[in-house]
């Protein structure tokens, strides 16, 4: 059955989106289909594709009404390939833009919409310059794996770190090796863990910190997406991950420079634990309709 999708593209420090909305719930596109919006060829182009449906109206939203009444959409996000993925920090970001625009939500100056994801509830609250994001609790994931990356001399050590989805983060020695990756190509992982990871690549600026505040440059090669302009809970994960390599006395505010931009990550404490929050900016580009087979 053919259809016209009716879209917005979006993106958040040139990760880029493209969302519909689909309030009922009446239309899943197939793996397929997804892939061939994303093809930055055949179709609009994209690293993500975002669907806005009622989370009442998803088996996975069950838990999360049950956890927040008022998380009434769900951000029902899709990598480049069609594969599907559990947390999107530039996405929740450019999705809040997007309810916003369609008239969706309401949100009060000071005030903050929780969003529904398959790595749970998400808060949002406006920013200085976009919006920021309370990604929740995070942990180290307890992987290690030797990282290997077409430019890379040598294998180097990872550490994993789960903030939602899953992250490989791993440290650089320099702004000469950061540019030398070749991130077209998939970096591999020994061992290989079974649902794949995003691969973040680190360098630390000259100085380390600044006034109280972190500064890392970083590259991602996102899992089913490859190399993207920038990825949100992967400048979370590299943030934390440095915060940890640095010990006691680093800071917990950062900003994480990335091909397409700026992000800022925060860590507090939430009643759970300690929590992290993205913040940056949220932009929506185009809207188009694609005539879909
Ligand atoms: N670009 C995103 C992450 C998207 C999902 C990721 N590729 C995965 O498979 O987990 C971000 O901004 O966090």
């Amino acid at each position: 059955m053919s259809f016209d999708l009716r879209f917005t593209k979006g993106h958040g420090t040139g990760n880029d989106f493209v969302l519909f909305a689909d309030p009922e719930g009446g239309t899943e596109l197939t793996p397929t289909q997804i892939a061939a919006v994303c093809d930055r060829h055949f179709g609009v182009g994209a690293d993500g594709f975002i669907r806005a449906v009622r989370s009442t109206k998803l088996a996975a939203g069950a838990s999360i009404v049950a956890e927040a009444p008022d998380a009434v959409w769900f951000m029902d996000y899709w990598n480049a390939d069609g594969s599907a993925s559990e947390m999107c920090g530039n996405g929740v970001r450019v999705f809040t833009r997007f309810l916003l625009d369609q008239g969706l939500v309401e949100l009060a100056p000071g005030g903050s919409i929780a969003i529904g994801t398959r790595a749970g509830v998400r808060r949002v609250s406006r920013s200085e310059h976009g919006f920021e994001v309370d990604m929740g609790a995070w942990r180290l994931d307890g992987a290690e794996p030797l990282v290997r990356a077409k430019g890379l001399p040598v294998a180097r050590p990872g550490l994993g770190i789960d903030v939602g989805n899953p992250h490989v983060v791993v440290a650089l020695a320099d702004d000469d090796e950061l540019a030398g990756l070749d991130l077209g190509y998939l970096p591999i992982l020994d061992p290989a863990p079974s649902a794949g990871a995003n691969v973040e690549f680190v360098v630390p600026a000259e100085p380390l910190v600044e006034a109280g505040v972190g500064r890392i440059r970083m590259r991602v090669h996102e899992r089913g997406s490859g190399e993207t302009l920038s990825c949100g809970t992967g400048a979370v994960a590299s943030a934390l991950a440095v915060r940890h390599w640095a010990g006691a006395g680093a800071p917990n505010d950062w900003r994480v420079q990335v091909p397409g931009g700026i992000v800022g990550v925060r860590m507090f404490d939430g009643a759970d634990g300690e929590h992290v929050a993205l913040s940056g900016p949220a932009e929506l580009v185009f809207d188009g309709v694609l005539a879909l087979a």
